[in-house]
């Protein structure tokens, strides 16, 4: 994994990013940076474009205006060239290979930093078995790190659901990436593997390496993210730090479609109603007691 380096310079930079499908305009002029060593968070309704802005930051769509630049370098158009680059990516649906072991997953990502290439691997010679070993043993470290060491014969599909995102984010981690993007890693997780995913996202930007995290969980984002952009309908509404972005009332509109004062007066009405309520039933047991 890389050190950790000066803070302030900008990794991953998205400027201007169109994705058009067919008369679909999923993103619109999105703009989005990404210092170093920060955990930049991407929230949004459901719809809004936020995986389909991964899929442009990944080479996996061509946008069909703007670009993606990582240290000032244009990424191509092609997802296992911006791996190579220095970006990695879990999914929203898991993806792994399900009937390989946990380890093998791992050694999956690491392939492409190794240097042999397929002639070496065809007469194992000694660089191909230093390679294999070494790749083993970082792998392995890679599992002590997400939590996962002492289940790496383990077929993958047999893991617990938080632990196959885990395991996700370990074969991420092996391509040895400069950022990580995550979407939804805490999806279908309970509270205490939520936790111990944002313990986790926390310990990957201590070894230097940038992350971008789209969730729904909006508690999760605010108290895990440095900054925070709010991607409405393809268009970044508000970006800022989480306090910023929680009260501003455009977010709060956004996410229930409502302007701030009708949700309050809402629930004033709600509590009001809930209370009158309280009083009835009750009023009525006495009634009938
Ligand atoms: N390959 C595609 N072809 C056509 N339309 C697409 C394609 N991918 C995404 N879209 C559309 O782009 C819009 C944005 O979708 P996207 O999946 O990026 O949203 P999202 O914010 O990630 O949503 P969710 O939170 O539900 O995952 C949607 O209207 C979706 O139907």
């Amino acid at each position: 994994m890389n050190a950790a380096r000066h803070s302030a310079e900008t990794v991953l930079e998205a400027s201007g990013v169109t994705m058009v499908f067919g008369g679909l305009t999923a993103l619109n002029d999105v703009s989005l940076s990404l210092p170093e060593g920060r955990i930049v968070g991407l929230i949004g309704p459901n719809g809004a474009g936020k995986t389909t802005f991964f899929n442009c930051l990944t080479g996996l769509y061509t946008p069909t205006r703007g670009a993606v630049r990582l240290r000032g370098k244009e990424l191509p158009h092609d997802p296992a060239k911006v791996t190579t680059a220095g970006i990695a990516r879990t999914f929203q649906n898991i993806r792994l290979f399900p009937n390989m072991s946990v380890l093998e997953n791992v050694l999956v990502g690491r392939h492409i930093r190794m240097r042999q290439g397929p002639l070496a691997s065809l007469f194992h010679g000694p660089g191909f078995r230093r390679d294999e070993r070494r790749a083993r043993e970082k792998s392995l470290e890679l599992l002590e790190f997400v939590g996962l060491r002492g289940v790496e014969d383990e077929v993958a599909r047999n893991l617990p659901y938080g632990d196959q995102r885990r395991l996700e984010i370990a074969r991420a981690l092996a391509t040895e990436p400069d950022v990580l993007l995550l979407d939804e890693p805490t999806a279908g997780m309970n509270p205490q593997e939520t936790e111990d995913a944002r313990q986790l996202i926390f310990r990957i930007r201590e070894t230097g390496i940038s992350v971008v995290v789209i969730e729904h969980d909006t508690k999760f984002i605010f108290s895990l993210c440095d900054t925070v952009s709010v991607l409405v309908q393809g268009e970044v509404l508000v970006e800022g730090s989480p306090d910023v972005v929680r009260e501003d009332p455009r977010v709060i509109e956004a996410y229930l479609g409502k302007p701030r004062e009708e949700v309050e007066a809402e629930v004033a009405e709600a509590a009001a109603h809930h209370g009158a309520d309280h009083q009835g039933p009750a009023a009525g047991r006495r009634d009938d007691a």
